[in-house]
């Protein structure tokens, strides 16, 4: 099953030499990538507050495995999303979580921006006929620099990554299922648009194309670095693909074009106005 498929992958991924920090799995790995799968597949995902679990709380058979893929990795994890059904509410929401080395949950992101688009003919889908949208940004402290996360259609909202790198993150990193309607178009010139504008580094991890699913993931997990250049990238079929986040690097391109410094918030007004 997807769980067994998971922990292969992760294990695989953590031995190989030099042995990676982090590990990211793509979005909805759990279910179908399916409005109708949504529900029935929902777990119950641990609240997180200030970068800690909330004691308690109850937790799906998903999350306990991917704890303990990183904590028998060794790695920190950013566990792709699944679908989260809420205490009390019972609302669903695409969910991420991000995992210590010691399998301690460290943050917790309900996609913000719910993908809901109708291209005739072509691509339709309306995740918020069984989802709710989340309401708050996502980063976390890590050994190696600051990460904020998104989940796939958040990419295309470039406030979240300007918010993110302003606080600090070295990196977006986005666990994703683009189509293949949209991933030719867009896929690529979104994470270089995020990664050239905000001169930090961008990832984006999707699941496999599989010639018997309903939708058809563009695949193509990719790192792109501040300058927005493509460093590592899959095809269609399974795969791991490995980069280095260079903070020296990042430092780099910073200083040689310095616009994030020289950005006239005085002179803008306020976007949501
Ligand atoms: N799962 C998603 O959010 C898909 C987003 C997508 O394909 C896009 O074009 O945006």
């Amino acid at each position: 099953n997807n769980i067994a498929v998971a922990r292969k992958a992760v294990a695989a991924a953590a031995a190989s030499v030099p042995k990676p920090d982090l590990i990211v799995l793509p979005e909805v790995w759990n279910s179908p990538y399916a409005v109708t799968a949504f529900r029935e597949y929902s777990e119950r995902v641990p609240a997180v507050k200030d970068g800690a679990e909330v004691a308690g709380t109850t937790e799906g058979e998903s999350i306990t495995a991917l704890r303990e893929m990183a904590r028998d990795a060794g790695v920190w994890l950013i566990g792709g999303s699944i679908p989260e059904i809420e205490d009390g509410t019972e609302n669903i929401y695409n969910t991420l979580t991000a995992y210590n080395p010691e399998g301690k949950i460290v943050a917790k992101h309900r996609k913000v921006h719910l993908f809901d688009i109708d291209i005739p003919g072509r691509q339709t889908f309306k995740e918020s006929e069984t989802l709710s949208a989340g309401t708050w940004l996502t980063s976390f402290e890590a050994p190696f620099g600051k990460i904020g996360v998104g989940i796939c259609y958040d990419v295309r909202f470039p406030e979240m990554a300007m918010i993110a790198a302003r606080q600090g993150c070295v990196a977006m990193i986005y666990p994703a299922a683009f189509n293949t309607t949209t991933g030719p178009m867009h896929w690529t010139l979104l994470q270089r648009s995020r990664a050239n504008d905000n001169q930090i580094y961008v990832a984006m991890c999707s699941p496999a194309r599989h010639p018997g699913a309903a939708y058809q993931a563009y695949g193509h997990s990719s790192v792109v670095n501040p300058l927005g250049d493509v460093v590592a990238e899959a095809d269609e079929t399974e795969a791991i693909v490995y980069a280095d986040i260079d903070t020296d690097m990042l430092a780099t391109t910073r200083r040689n074009l310095p616009v994030t410094i020289q950005r006239r918030f005085d002179v803008y007004d306020d976007v949501s106005k």
